[in-house]
């Protein structure tokens, strides 16, 4: 049993730098999970707590039943893979692999047959004799991981590993990852600050802010579903702006600029002023939609196009449209626009609460 538990973590740096006030989370066995937020969060910070090369100044932390708070890192049983490979650049990629086994004096028949094992699962045996400095950047990442795993370790915390890596093999290497994870079905912690990739990647994500989770969930949760502001902006893009909610005839109704939109979902809560997220891609253009907008501009982007406009509610709002094979409308034009209603979120005024939550 190999859940992450953690009730209560506190860090403080140099005696007043208060970096995590008080965080708990769960991972559960056999999960990738995530955490994800802006540079200097926190992310590294709870990842080293939980492979125990940082002080933990407040909280629990277990492994299954096991609190390893006291716990050496050497004791924890814990594989790890960084940014920067970490791998030693005068070993063969096999005697990289075969390390961590031979300092736990692993029988030689068994590391060979381990380490076999592993180069072929992530596709380098045919790098064995190699030096790393013969070796792409994700063939390196590949033999961390390798050399990670192979310990058969409870745990797997990796922290922006593939941040070195070019555009194209990020994406190759997040699927491998993906792959591997699920087929040895260990318990990870992954960390970045990339959204995108941690929506690819992870069964669960921890979106985190100045060292507090601001919501945990399943990516599409945190998609269509944000907690507050900070979650709406910071995956995906949206378009934030200020709106009424009132009751007329009893119906709750979204006032945005002149347009009325009927929410009747919302029927319990109070009249007030609210913040509106609405994706760019939940935009429609129809000539019956309620809404008129003036095009500022646009941006190609192959399958879709991106449209800046001008309404009544916001100067700038970003709307994304698939891509046609001639541009369909140009700066200066009005066009109409509808919006998928159902798609809607509203915020309270502060943005910090989804009146939606619990809606379906
Ligand atoms: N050893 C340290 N001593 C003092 N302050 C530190 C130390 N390590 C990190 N910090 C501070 O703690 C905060 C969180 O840092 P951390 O590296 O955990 O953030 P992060 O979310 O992983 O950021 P990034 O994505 O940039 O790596 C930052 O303000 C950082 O300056």
């Amino acid at each position: 049993m190999s859940e992450i538990r953690i009730e209560h973590a506190k860090k403080v740096y140099s005696g007043d730098n208060v970096v995590i006030p008080d965080l708990s989370l769960t991972v559960k066995d056999g999960s990738l999970f995530t955490l994800l937020g802006p540079s200097g969060c926190g992310k590294t910070t709870l990842l080293r707590m939980i492979a125990g090369f940082n002080s933990i100044e407040g909280g629990s932390f277990y492994f299954g039943d096991t609190k390893i708070n006291d716990t050496d890192p050497s004791k924890r049983n814990i594989g790890m893979v960084f940014q920067n490979y970490a791998i030693f650049p005068h070993m063969t990629v096999r005697d990289n692999v075969a390390f961590g086994l031979k300092q736990r004096k692993v029988p030689k028949d068994e590391i060979k047959e381990r380490t076999d094992k592993y180069l072929q699962l992530m596709q380098i045996s045919q790098f064995a004799d190699r030096k790393p400095d013969q070796l792409s950047g994700g063939q390196q990442q590949r033999v961390a991981l390798a050399r990670a795993l192979v310990i058969n370790p409870d745990v797997l915390l990796m922290d922006e590993p593939l941040s070195n890596l070019d555009a194209k093999l990020r994406l190759e290497m997040r699927q491998v990852i993906r792959d591997i994870q699920h087929r040895v079905g260990i318990t990870t912690v992954y960390v970045t600050h990339d959204q995108e990739e941690a929506m690819a990647i992870s069964d669960r994500i921890a979106v985190m802010n100045h060292g507090v989770i601001q919501q945990v969930g399943v990516p599409r949760e945190l998609y269509h579903r944000p907690r507050n502001e900070f979650v709406a902006t910071f995956i995906g893009k949206t378009n934030m702006c200020n709106a009424k909610l009132v009751h007329i005839d009893g119906v709750a109704t979204l006032v945005l600029g002149e347009v009325r939109l009927p929410m009747s979902q919302l029927n319990s809560c109070t009249d007030q002023d609210v913040r509106v997220s609405i994706r760019p891609e939940e935009f429609i253009k129809s000539g019956e939609g309620p809404f008129e907008a003036t095009v500022l501009d646009s941006v190609y982007l192959g399958s879709t196009t991106d449209y800046f406009m001008k309404t009544s509610f916001s100067d700038r709002i970003q709307v994304t449209v698939e891509s046609t094979f001639e541009e369909n409308v140009r700066p200066g034009e009005t066009v109409r626009l509808d919006v998928n209603v159902a798609k809607i979120n509203v915020l309270s005024a502060d943005g910090q609460r989804n009146l939606m939550e619990g809606v379906a």
